[in-house]
């Protein structure tokens, strides 16, 4: 064990560029094929030793929507670190400063689970091999592996498989966020009831939109930006069409729902173009918030 030092890991938020979701599979999840992006907004995990078990704590304006039982993906990361290495009950207090929506589709419970095993196995000096780092996260939850590895990447199976992706330039987003959260199996629940009886093809990653991630060409992007879970979110949440039109009428190049929502996206041509689009989305009084943020973010990095 190393000394009674406190480790701090800041971890990304991420949006999915192409999300094509398959039929349902036996054992209740969806095949994907999950173009990740990780984006520069950030929850950062904080962890110390503590003579009381295992502790968490959450600050920022959304921390009352954050369970501190062992239920939160950061203690069961933790708890997952520990028995790995046959440590038994972790005496850890975690701090999340939470920055990343809650319930909102860009894995924020996902970001603070990378987080917390990135800096459990930092304070433990346990140096677990990255392999077996990224399989405790993928037990996690199928966004965890994604959350701390950062970048872009392209996700099989139910979206834990990943292969990195190249990415030639930075992209600007901004994030509408809305009131109150989506449930993710709920929103899946809605896709295979409007998909009832509908062949659903293979997911397969859009070649366009790989080449103009590649390429960094914002234009391109927008053109193949892609979420078969947008009708499912839409029809659960049909007031989030009003956000889509309002940033579109803003200048946004595209707009689609983050993953399983209610998080809307906008891709925009620069920097200037997208304090422009979240201005008037604040003004549309159509979400509770916007944030800007850039992308490629890098995942998971010890501070
Ligand atoms: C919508 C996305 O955020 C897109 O990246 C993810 O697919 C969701 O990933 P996540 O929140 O890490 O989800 P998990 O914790 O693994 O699964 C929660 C629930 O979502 C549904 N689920 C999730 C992933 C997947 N490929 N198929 C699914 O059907 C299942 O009902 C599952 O019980
Ligand atoms: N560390 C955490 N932060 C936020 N929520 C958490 C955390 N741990 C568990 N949860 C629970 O998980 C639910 C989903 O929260 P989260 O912010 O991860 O959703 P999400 O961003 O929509 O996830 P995804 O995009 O991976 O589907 C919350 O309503 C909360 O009850």
């Amino acid at each position: 064990m190393k000394g009674n030092v406190s480790v701090t890991v800041r971890v990304p938020a991420k949006v999915n560029v192409q999300l094509a979701v398959g039929a349902p599979r036996s054992d209740g999840f969806h095949d994907l094929a999950n173009v990740f992006l990780a984006v520069g907004l950030y929850d950062e995990v904080t962890v110390e030793p503590s003579d009381g078990g295992l502790r968490l704590t959450c600050s920022g304006p959304d921390a009352d929507q954050v369970p501190l039982d062992r239920t939160n993906l950061a203690a069961r990361a933790a708890i997952a670190l520990a028995a790995r290495h046959g440590l038994g009950e972790p005496g850890v207090h975690i701090h999340i400063a939470k920055d990343i929506p809650v319930a909102g589709g860009m894995a924020g419970g996902s970001a603070d689970a990378a987080g917390a095993l990135l800096a459990c196995d930092a304070l433990w000096g346990t140096e677990t091999p990255r392999d077996d780092l990224l399989a405790i996260c993928a037990e996690l939850g199928s966004d965890v592996p994604f959350s701390l590895v950062g970048g872009a990447a392209l996700g099989r199976g139910r979206g834990e498989l990943l292969t990195p992706l190249e990415v030639g330039g930075a992209f600007h987003w901004v994030f509408a966020v809305a009131d109150g959260g989506l449930s993710t199996p709920a929103v899946y629940a809605e896709f295979d009831r409007l998909t009832e009886g509908v062949a659903v093809p293979e997911p397969e990653a859009s070649p366009a939109l790989l080449e103009a991630l590649r390429t960094g060409d914002p234009s391109a992007l927008a053109a193949a930006l892609a979420n078969d879970l947008q009708p499912a979110a839409l029809s659960l949440r049909p007031s989030l069409a009003e956000t889509l039109r309002a940033g579109t009428e803003a200048g946004a190049l595209a707009a689609l729902v983050s993953g399983s929502g209610p998080t809307t996206a906008f891709l925009t041509k620069d920097a200037e173009s997208a304090t422009a689009v979240a201005e008037a989305l604040i003004a549309s009084a159509t979400c509770r918030t916007a944030r800007v943020a850039v992308s490629p973010a890098p995942g998971a990095t010890v501070l």
